[in-house]
């Protein structure tokens, strides 16, 4: 490769490229809009067809900042920046405008190629151009819906570059330049699980594509260590060549990682020794040390993978790694002064922390298992259950990882002095068909039947009390009666509806109550409080903030398996605890948060939030729909835009409970609780739409088991983070009641909606899903499964259907263990 002089222009923006001074950086802009524009009369006249110019400079300026940040997120995020921007100026997108732009240029390239020397310098322009457009196209991938397509349009026109007679004779800058975006590509390719589907494309095997990649991997790594060994310390190099390495470790087994990483130790081990080593840039000088000391502690890590030493073993060694390298670089007479040294502290410390470096480390640390279980909720554990009990080899290597330090999710109690508190789950609601009645029936977890009977607690005895203090007349009491009587009936008929279409849960209930309000003489407005009261009701019941984006549909869909609602002795986490003791202890780890799950061809990488991975050949993701929803956990790829809209679209209700706890004499006065009458506020009672969430409380209900002397008030609102809710809802208490009340001694309330480990309550069908939205959820992605509340066809928002979404994924993932490898 050798050296030519480096025309000055293009030398001016590489080497601008490093000061990051504004002025600098607006100098390299013009700079390279006067190549563009000026030198290459072409290249205007087919911008200004797409009318892209704006948007082509400004690409061009980010996308050499960010390859100087290293960082091909920091690129892709830069291109959705820019994209939503400029996307006016682009009529018909950017991806119709690409393939025209990169005929043009290979045409071009092809032909400059003929006329190598006469043409040199335009040449070595439009490779430049090529290059910068196939990092733009790469930028793509990821997104892109044609996916194979890309890749196969990418390796074209790399094959096309590298082969081009005259590559040798580019300036550097434009060599340095290609095979960047080759190593770019390198990695992008690999991480796309080996062009596979490209060999699907092409009609190969999946043998052949994949020798194919090898073969064309090995070309491009030779001219990478071409670039090492000529020393050209080019910071790029190092860079790819440590993503290169990183995802071969990824693809590759522990003994074809290890040569290729003492291949690139030795490599770099003769450039830092070699005599002109101190003659070159200082930046480079040190890029080189700190490349050489990652490469050698990755080469540790290696070796200990095949020992099963743990992460946190590992996360030392790096630190002595980056212990070892930091006096290296003090002790450096280039390096060492203070200034100076703090800012490669300072890299260094970026190097270290740097995501791809991150992951390798986190790849390395793990040993595979067979399946790896996101969520120790009622599903995630019923999972595991049920995996054991089909595992007939007994050999089944299960992890769970759980993000909370304890079991059960929705399901938890508290213990009190002896009593309990339901802070989620607190019915089993029906006995006939209900999978956790059944289990809890065999454990003798359920109260007798009697309670049922107990006066105390009999819905229709409930005292009725208006807002403002005073108890609801007999007369108002004999109208609530008959508005409930004819609310349950409007939605029995909405039951027995064979096709209940788009309508809203709200609109139905707004249209049936109209027309039976008409026919009525009461009291108007003890109508419509009544009404509103029903309302409050239902909407705690599915979860939804608002009946009239709840489907009328979702509600007939939500199969009732019995009427009753039958507490717990001893609560729900005992349903919890008796689960666990069917799966081993060692099988579970807590307070481990996974923050990404890389779907690959024959195995599934879990990467967990304190650096660790796990390895598995299938995962079972059971985390709420709202944390599906937030995008916390990362999938790669990505889901399927189907399950994604499921995702979108699915209600998802924000319930908290605020528990009031009295003392024995003012729980005798209270033990009963009492249902609540609003003033009605018009027909469009929307708890969304609510001046505050007070309004929103419709009852106060004994606890249960109503031993724990506690009260609890229903609350339904968005992110709820209100601290000063036990002091409201107690005032709420008295209002009610018209009187003083003392105040609780001890008082809960729930966070389910703020925190994001749940991100809500429970799942419902909004209005315009179609019914399948909740089986589409439940489906899995290639070696990623899905259990969950909200992925049960017609129990979704329950315990039982967690439950049984758990079982259903368990033989999903049998089913596909137990198949061949292809
Ligand atoms: C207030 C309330 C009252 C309810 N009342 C009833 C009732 O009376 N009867 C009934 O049948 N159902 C009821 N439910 C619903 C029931 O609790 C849920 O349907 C059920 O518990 C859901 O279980 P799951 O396993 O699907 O999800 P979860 O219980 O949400 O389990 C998911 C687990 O994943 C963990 N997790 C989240 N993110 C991560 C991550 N990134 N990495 C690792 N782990 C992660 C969470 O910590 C959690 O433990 C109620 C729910 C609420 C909120």
């Amino acid at each position: 490769m050798p050296l030519k002089k480096v025309p000055s222009r293009v030398a001016g923006l590489k080497f601008l490229g490093k000061d990051s001074s504004r002025s600098n950086k607006h100098r390299a802009k013009m700079n390279l809009c006067s190549i563009l524009m000026v030198k290459k009369p072409g290249v205007p006249e087919l911008f200004k067809t797409y009318q892209c110019q704006n948007y082509y400079h400004q690409m061009q300026v980010d996308i050499w900042e960010s390859c100087r940040s290293q960082s091909l997120e920091a690129i892709q995020s830069m291109q959705q920046r820019n994209l939503s921007a400029l996307a006016d100026e682009w009529p018909g997108g950017p991806r119709a405008a690409f393939p025209k732009l990169e005929t043009y240029k290979r045409k071009e390239l092809r032909r400059y190629d003929k006329e190598t020397g006469a043409e040199g310098y335009s040449l070595t322009l439009e490779a430049l151009c090529l290059s910068w457009m196939l990092q733009l196209r790469l930028c793509y991938l990821p997104e892109s819906e044609h996916k194979e397509q890309g890749h196969s349009s990418c390796l074209a026109l790399l094959q096309e570059m590298l082969s081009l007679q005259s590559f040798n004779s580019f300036d550097p800058i434009a060599q340095h330049e290609i095979l960047e975006a080759v190593a770019v590509y390198n990695g992008q390719l690999l991480e796309d699980v080996e062009l596979l589907s490209l060999g699907k494309l092409a009609g190969e095997s999946l043998k052949q594509a994949r020798m194919r990649l090898h073969h064309e991997l090995a070309r491009i790594n030779g001219q990478l260590e071409a670039g090492v060994r000529q020393q050209q310390f080019h910071f790029k190099y190092f860079e790819y060549a440590a993503a290169s390495l990183r995802h071969k470790a990824a693809a590759c087994q522990t003994g074809k990682i290890q040569r290729v990483q003492k291949k690139f130790s030795k490599l770099l081990t003769e450039v830092t020794l070699c005599d002109d080593f101190t003659k070159h840039e200082e930046k480079s000088q040190a890029e080189a040390q700190v490349l050489l000391s990652m490469i050698r502690a990755c080469g540790d890590a290696l070796e200990r993978r095949s020992e099963h030493q743990h992460s946190e073993q590992l996360t030392r060694d790096f630190e002595e790694a980056k212990t070892r390298l930091l006096s290296t670089l003090r002790s450096m007479p280039s390096v060492g002064e203070k200034r100076r040294f703090e800012f490669w502290r300072e890299e260094v410390e970026k190097w270290f922390t740097h995501n791809e470096f991150e992951e390798f480390k986190q790849v390395t640390a793990s040993n595979m298992i067979d399946v790896v279980i996101i969520g120790a909720g009622i599903s995630g554990i019923s999972c595991a259950k049920h995996l054991h009990a089909s595992d007939r080899s007994g050999q089944l290597r299960i992890k769970i990882v759980e993000a909370a330090p304890r079991a059960g999710g929705r399901a938890k109690t508290l213990e009190q002095n002896g009593s309990t508190i339901e802070l989620g789950a607190s019915w089993v609601h029906g006995e006939k068909g209900n999978a956790i009645y059944d289990y809890a029936s065999t454990k003798d977890l359920l109260l007798p039947d009697s309670w049922m009977s107990d006066p105390d607690w009999r819905w229709e005895d409930r005292p009725l009390r208006h807002m403002c203090g005073l108890e609801a007349s007999d007369a108002e009491k004999k109208v609530f009666a008959e508005v409930e009587q004819a609310f349950d009936a409007f939605l029995d008929k909405a039951s027995l509806m064979d096709e209940p279409g788009e309508k809203s849960l709200g609109n139905l209930l707004d249209e049936k109550f109209h027309e039976w309000a008409k026919r009525k003489e009461h009291d108007a407005r003890m109508m419509q409080a009544a009404f509103e009261f029903k309302k409050r009701e239902f909407i705690s019941g599915i979860g939804s903030l608002d009946l009239y984006t709840a489907s009328l549909a979702g509600y007939v869909q939500a199969e009732d398996v019995g009427p009753e609602c039958v507490p717990l002795r001893r609560g729900y986490s005992s349903i919890v605890q008796a689960l666990l003791q069917e799966i081993p202890d060692s099988e579970i780890v807590y307070g481990s948060g996974v923050k990404e799950v890389k779907n690959r061809d024959d195995h599934v990488e879990v990467f967990l939030e304190s650096g660790s991975a796990i390895v598995a050949r299938a995962a079972v993701v059971t985390v709420s729909l709202g944390v599906l929803k937030s995008g916390d956990l990362r999938f790669t790829p990505k889901l399927p835009e189907e399950k994604l809209e499921a995702i979108r679209k699915t209600g998802f209700g924000h319930i908290e409970k605020c528990i009031l706890k009295f003392d024995a004499d003012t729980w005798e006065d209270l033990k009963q609780g009492f249902h609540c009458l609003w003033p009605p506020e018009g027909d469009a009672f929307r708890p969304a739409l609510l001046r505050n969430w007070e309004q929103s409380v419709f009852a106060f209900y004994p606890n249960q088991p109503r031993s724990s002397q506690s009260l609890v008030a229903w609350i339904v609102a968005e992110g709820f983070a209100d601290v000063s809710a036990p002091t409201k809802v107690l005032d709420l208490l008295r209002r009610c009641l018209g009187r003083q009340v003392p105040d609780p001694v001890a008082s809960f309330l729930t966070d389910w909606g703020a925190n994001r480990r749940f991100r809500g309550s429970y799942s419902y069908l909004s209005t315009g899903q179609t019914p399948d939205a909740f089986s589409l959820l439940g489906r899995p992605f290639g070696r990623v499964f899905f259990a969950g509340e909200h992925t049960h066809p017609t129990y979704f928002g329950t315990a039982h259907g967690a439950y049984e979404s758990g079982a259903r994924c368990a033989s999903e993932v049998m089913q596909t263990l137990e198949k061949p490898a292809p």
